[in-house]
């Protein structure tokens, strides 16, 4: 069932001091990597995000079920999701409802992903080269994320895949009888890195080794270096020059992966920072010199009077009230960013201008159109000319009271919460949304003078 909050704030600083979440994206890829070394490699602080938590169930959970399948039961569900439904795995030897000329494979699995996008690309090249018979499928929303490219690209290594419903999109059907054909493929760089990672997560099982060539840009550049560089403390080496990465096949080394924590969800801290008179807040845990492209967000903070100091093992945020200069933001290579910056920019009256935002259409929601709709409620335009995108703030007015819609998208959701800095009351549609990445975020909201109830 969904739920609503009403958020508010008493007074305009935030102090204290917030342990996140280990990273979503760090923790489907050190799931991969653990399920593929045969258990070599282990994770090490493993993300609370509700998508890492079910890949996990996932991953974890199939060798379990297929050892019970060749013994007894007929219907086996390895992991459910009340709040959100989510029926994990279950078995299909309902033999009832299947014609009797197409009898079902007693292997025949079904994999409910629900709105988890990068382990949906993931497991679709984890699956494509196991020897399982696997339908991967999704949220309603998750059918209409393109999958398409990867499919193609894992078509021409030799894997056998058919879409079930839509061409191009979930749910899709892993025959589980790959067989390696090439080593060297081209794949699109500019509509979703997690295409790539995925491809370059399974090289190292390639008898052959994988030879990619990226065509044409590479959006979001820091989640394929986050790919790699993982991959390398699992010992397996790559080589990148100029568009083509390279991975022979290779083993994995005995070793952890750790789990830093989350720094796209450390954004909204920065964002509640900017909005507030004063700020002081510790989040422990966050490094400098992390894999994750979205600590970029101490940079783009700094112009609106953030300053990120690392000690004490983690980052302190301290804000100071200065003009902002800074008049484009090019998020290419921090998409999951977007959110957070436009909203401060429009709060702030700041009318800045934005490129790189053409992936959002296709994530949890159309975050453009969703982005324009809410902002429209505080009077802030988010203006399309072509690929550039500009806030007109011009009768900007915050009111009283606002409702959030949030589109079945955790990132809507947190990004207009800081809004309650401002904005005396807020009523936040469907609070547990937040769960696919930041569980605990009204709960540490709390802890530093916001107060939420049941609307
Ligand atoms: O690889 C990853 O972990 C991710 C890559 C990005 O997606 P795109 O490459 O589709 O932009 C990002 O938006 C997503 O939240 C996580
Ligand atoms: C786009 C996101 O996630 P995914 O693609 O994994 O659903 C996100 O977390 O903002």
């Amino acid at each position: 069932m969904k739920h609503n909050i009403i958020l508010t704030k008493t007074g305009k600083s935030a102090r204290g001091t917030i342990q996140l979440t280990g990273s979503k994206s760090e923790c489907n890829r050190a799931l991969i990597i653990e399920a593929l070394s045969g258990g070599k490699v282990k994770v090490e602080n493993i993300s609370d995000a509700a998508d890492a938590v079910l890949l996990a169930g996932i991953l974890r959970k199939s060798a379990v079920i297929t050892e019970q399948l060749a013994v007894d039961s007929p219907k086996v569900v390895v992991g459910t999701d009340e709040e959100h439904e989510i029926e994990v795995i279950d078995e299909q030897l309902d033999t009832q409802e299947q014609p009797l000329t197409t009898p079902l494979s007693p292997l025949t699995k079904t994999v409910n992903i629900g709105p988890a996008g990068t382990a949906m690309r993931f497991l679709t090249a984890y699956y494509a080269i196991g020897n399982e018979e696997i339908i991967l499928t999704g949220s309603e929303r998750m059918k209409q994320r393109p999958i398409g490219i990867l499919v193609d690209a894992l078509r021409e290594l030799g894997a056998e895949i058919d879409y079930e419903e839509q061409e191009g999109y979930p749910p899709i059907k892993l025959k589980g009888s790959f067989e390696q054909r090439t080593r060297k493929i081209s794949i699109k760089g500019n509509i979703s890195s997690q295409y790539i990672t995925a491809l370059l997560l399974i090289a190292v099982k390639l008898p052959f080794g994988l030879e990619l060539h990226i065509e044409g840009e590479l959006t979001s550049r820091p989640y394929v270096e986050m790919t790699l560089a993982m991959l390398k403390e699992a010992n397996i080496l790559h080589t990148w020059e100029a568009n083509v990465i390279s991975i022979p096949n290779q083993e994995f080394a005995t070793t952890s992966l750790h789990i830093e924590p989350d720094w796209s969800a450390a954004s909204y801290w920065y964002a509640i920072a900017a909005l507030s008179d004063e700020a002081e807040l510790f989040l422990p845990g966050l490094t400098s010199y992390s894999l994750q492209g979205d600590s970029v967000i101490t940079e783009i903070m700094a112009n609106f009077g953030i300053t990120s100091q690392f000690k004490d093992g983690g980052v302190h945020l301290t804000k100071e009230v200065k003009p902002i200069f800074r008049k484009i933001f090019d998020m290419k290579e921090c998409p999951d960013l977007a959110q957070t910056v436009i909203v401060v920019c429009a709060a702030l009256g700041h009318e800045a201008t934005f490129t790189g935002l053409e992936t959002l259409k296709i994530k949890e929601t159309d975050r453009v159109l969703a982005l324009q709709n809410e902002l429209a409620k505080i009077g802030v335009k988010l203006i399309e000319k072509g690929q550039v995108y500009k806030l007109d703030c011009s009768e900007k007015q915050l009111p009283q009271r606002m409702y959030v819609n949030t589109y079945d998208d955790h990132r809507m959701a947190m990004a207009f919460a800081p809004l309650a800095v401002l904005i005396p009351e807020l009523e936040i549609e469907d609070a547990d949304v937040v769960e696919k990445s930041y569980p605990a975020f009204w709960k540490d909201l709390a802890k530093v003078g916001f107060a939420y109830r049941n609307a």
